[in-house]
């Protein structure tokens, strides 16, 4: 059984349909990834994981469970984090202040065995508890989204756009942190990219999404050796395989 599992999934927005009976699986401790062109469906995906919009037709499981009828909030609770691609931290606040944030569903000794943890396996922000967000590099206050994400302790966190906007050394860092989360903590990540080969590199599986419609299904490294990557990016490419 698959941890998390979108099953012939069609919604939108208002009367228009964006998915169209996309069909998606992460399993435990699995990182995947999803691809696909501006406008493919790929945040829409993310919206639907986390409850934020409803499936006009198809189911959304979670641990075998269909969670079509929890609100957001219940999904945190059930091990879902998620890392927005902006407005993420709160930038006013210390990295302290905004792991805090991120607990408001723990009590205090969970929260502070918790943090501690975190600050094991983020020992930068260890050392930057009481600075301000604003304050820090790019990649810092990635490390603070995907700390804060972590705080409840998600079997699954969903993470839209980790290289956004950082340099090609952050990145790479940030995608170590996620292998070491996912080795340390058997955590699953569903991680949304442009920088496909960053993604493909870092990945077990990856999603091709188009006009939001899943174009292929394979294992990264598969993408690369079977060299239609343009083609499902730019068109061309109807059927899945
Ligand atoms: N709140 C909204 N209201 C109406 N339409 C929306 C809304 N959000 C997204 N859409 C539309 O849904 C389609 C898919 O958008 P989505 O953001 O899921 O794509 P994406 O693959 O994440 O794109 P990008 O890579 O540009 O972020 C687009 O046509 C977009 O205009």
């Amino acid at each position: 059984m698959s941890l998390l599992e979108l099953e012939d999934v069609t919604t939108g927005y208002n009367d228009v349909s964006v998915l169209h009976d996309v069909t998606l699986a992460v399993d435990r401790n699995e990182a995947v990834g999803v691809i696909g062109p501006n406008g493919a469906g790929k945040s829409t995906v993310f919206k639907t994981i986390m409850g934020y919009l409803e499936p006009w037709s198809g189911t959304v499981r979670y641990g075998g469970e269909a969670i079509d009828d929890a609100k957001p909030s219940e999904r945190v609770k059930l091990g879902i984090g998620y890392v927005p691609q902006r407005e993420n931290v709160f930038p006013k606040m210390t990295v302290r202040e905004n792991l805090r944030m991120g607990a408001y569903t723990l009590d205090s000794e969970t929260y502070e065995g918790r943090i501690q943890e975190l600050f094991d396996l983020f020992p930068r922000l260890e050392e930057r508890a009481d600075q301000k967000v604003r304050t820090m590099s790019g990649g810092e206050q990635k490390m603070v989204a995907i700390a804060r994400a972590m705080v409840t302790n998600p079997d699954l966190v969903l993470f839209d756009e980790p290289s956004a906007g950082l340099m090609p050394k952050y990145i790479s860092e940030i995608f170590e942190r996620i292998a070491d989360i996912q080795r340390e903590r058997e955590t699953a990540f569903l991680i949304i990219e442009q920088n496909v080969p960053i993604v493909l590199e870092h990945t077990d599986r990856t999603y091709a999404l188009r006009n939001g419609s899943v174009v292929a299904d394979r294992e990264s490294s598969q993408f690369v050796e079977q060299d239609d990557l343009g083609e499902l990016y730019l068109g061309g490419s109807t059927g899945g395989d």
